[in-house]
């Protein structure tokens, strides 16, 4: 478990994070909710190890952040940040095989392993074409090939040692440049890989998608978490309306009455 306890980060006399707790289990895709500003990068950063928080403690798997070496814990987490440039002329191949840094398979393993993962975000066959002239949503489902291979590079390995199980995903935003289609494959198979055992920490800002796939939602308000638990207690109060101040009508899903929301004109 990744276990977030009193977490406080202090920037120009702010508190951007203010005593944050939670906790990502293996199993469940966790989804990180907020408005503009509130945090959720920030406490991305902070769980991810690029951050040192002023006051709270991280744990993973019950040992502190701080004691993992960065090469366990790159083969135990891998982490898709918001923006990534590179300044390089690189194929896909080559930017998805830099998620395997951490890992030493033959150029078989690699390649078969970089093909597969192509095809599970909907990019197959495209290792030969140059990352720079794809579009921003292709590079944004290529960035997530990469984090998946850093995670998974060990099942192509013979020994497969630590399958789902004790590894984590942390995500900002992966799917804020991808069409309807695209976001509904990377959010099932996201949701899949959380089945499967995998630990998830999501942010992203669409409610409606959150409390469809999320099996935790969490709100950061100004750097402090207003709400904690199952989408479907999201249907009870104001919760959203208050933390957005947008001005919005509350409906249930025909499939499954979780909770959604629609703009009012
Ligand atoms: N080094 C810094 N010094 C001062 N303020 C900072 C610093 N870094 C971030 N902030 C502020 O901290 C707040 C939280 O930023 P963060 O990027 O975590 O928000 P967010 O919830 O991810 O927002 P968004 O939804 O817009 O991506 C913002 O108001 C930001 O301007």
């Amino acid at each position: 478990m990744l276990n977030v306890s009193d977490l406080t980060l202090m920037r120009s006399e702010k508190n951007l994070l203010d005593k944050v707790s939670l906790s990502i289990k293996p199993g469940q895709l966790t989804i990180i909710l907020g408005p503009n500003g509130a945090g959720k990068s920030t406490l991305l950063k902070c769980c991810s190890g690029a951050l040192q928080a002023d006051a709270g403690h991280i744990t993973l798997d019950d040992t502190p952040l701080e004691n993992w070496s960065l090469a366990e814990l790159a083969k135990k987490r891998a982490v898709l940040t918001q923006q990534i440039h590179l300044p390089f002329a690189l194929t896909v191949k080559e930017v998805v095989f830099l998620g395997l840094a951490p890992w030493s398979l033959s150029d078989f393993q690699a390649s078969e392993l970089i093909h597969n993962t192509l095809i599970e975000v909907g990019m197959p066959d495209t290792e030969t074409r140059q990352y720079a002239s794809l579009s921003g949503g292709e590079q944004q489902r290529i960035q997530l090939a990469r984090v998946l291979v850093q995670l998974f590079a060990d099942q192509q390995c013979e020994a497969k040692t630590q399958g789902y199980k004790g590894k984590y995903l942390l995500l900002d935003e992966p799917i804020s440049a991808l069409d309807l289609h695209q976001q509904q494959r990377i959010l099932r198979l996201l949701k899949n890989l959380a089945q499967k055992g995998l630990g998830i920490f999501c942010i992203l800002h669409d409610i409606n998608l959150a409390t469809l796939y999320g099996d935790k939602l969490v709100l950061l308000e100004k750097g402090k978490v207003t709400f904690n638990s199952k989408p479907q207690q999201l249907a009870q109060g104001h919760i959203i309306e208050t933390a957005y101040q947008a001005d919005l009508i509350r409906l249930a899903h025909p499939d499954n009455q979780l909770p959604q929301w629609q703009f009012r004109q």
